[in-house]
């Protein structure tokens, strides 16, 4: 469904260089790797927040150039790193926004786009907290309003850039379940950029592996993760158990 076929892309020294990649329809897949491997640039040049020099990305077999800015904003939603400070809206506002690529200045919401709001903010958990300013929110909670906000966009594929960024390991596993069901129960195909390996492993169908801007290696979490690819990736000797699809990583120098 998402194809990139040769790839160049240089910002500063870092290049991305003959990248060709498919992520799977309906599936979620990780992308992980090590600090400044490239994983934002090529979540962005997915996204077109970026635009590569050469090579092309295709979305439903179409050239991702050639979509208007809000056919694609109708296509994908892209959450990038939670870097910022929340604005001064409530949750019902900021979900809100999310209607933006459907809207008409003239005609205003709809009925259906209310129905649509509703429904994001319940899938979320956010129903309560619908008049709350969303700054005035736990972390948690601001990460779930951005993805109502997502759902509120009717795309069918999401990007995400590390999601689980300032949030505790009980909001951590809330925000990946959230993100699995989302994926089971609407289809929709997610991409994201994760640095814990454990969870890219037992949350994505498909995971890949970044490395000085080329794919490393791509495929099943449990056959990619090996204690051999930690140490030519990360650098370190560290050993794996699994307790099923979960692994632990365990370093050697501890
Ligand atoms: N605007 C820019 N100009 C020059 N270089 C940039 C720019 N943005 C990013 N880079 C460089 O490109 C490289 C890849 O950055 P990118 O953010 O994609 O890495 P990443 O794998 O997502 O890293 P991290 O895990 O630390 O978030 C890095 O070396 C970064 O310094």
């Amino acid at each position: 469904m998402i194809v990139a076929n040769n790839l160049h892309f240089k910002q500063g020294n870092f290049v991305i260089e003959d990248l060709s990649l498919s992520f799977p329809k309906g599936e979620v897949t990780g992308i992980v790797g090590p600090n400044g491997s490239g994983k934002s640039t090529l979540l962005k040049l997915i996204s077109r927040l970026l635009q590569q020099d050469s090579g092309a990305i295709y979305i439903d077999d179409r050239d991702l150039l050639s979509y208007k800015r809000k056919e694609l904003a109708r296509k994908m939603a892209m959450l990038v790193q939670l870097k910022e400070a929340m604005p001064s809206f409530t949750v019902r506002e900021m979900v809100s926004y999310g209607r933006t690529p459907y809207q008409n200045v003239i005609s205003g919401k709809t009925d259906e786009d209310q129905q649509i709001i509703e429904w994001a903010m319940k899938e979320t958990g956010l129903t309560q907290l619908e008049d709350r300013l969303v700054h005035s929110l736990s972390g948690g909670e601001q990460q779930r309003v951005r993805i109502a906000m997502a759902l509120a966009q009717k795309t069918n594929i999401l990007l995400l850039d590390e999601p689980t960024t300032y949030l505790d390991i009980g909001h951590q596993v809330e925000l990946m379940a959230l993100l699995k069901r989302i994926n089971r129960e609407l289809g929709i195909t997610i991409i994201m950029v994760l640095h814990e390996l454990q969870y890219a492993a037992a949350y994505c169908h498909h995971m890949i592996v970044m490395k000085q801007g080329k794919a490393f290696t791509s495929g099943i979490p449990n056959e990619v993760l090996t204690e051999d690819l930690l140490k030519q990736v990360y650098e370190i000797e560290a050993k794996i158990i699994y307790d099923g699809n979960y692994p632990s990583i365990i370093p050697k120098q501890y």
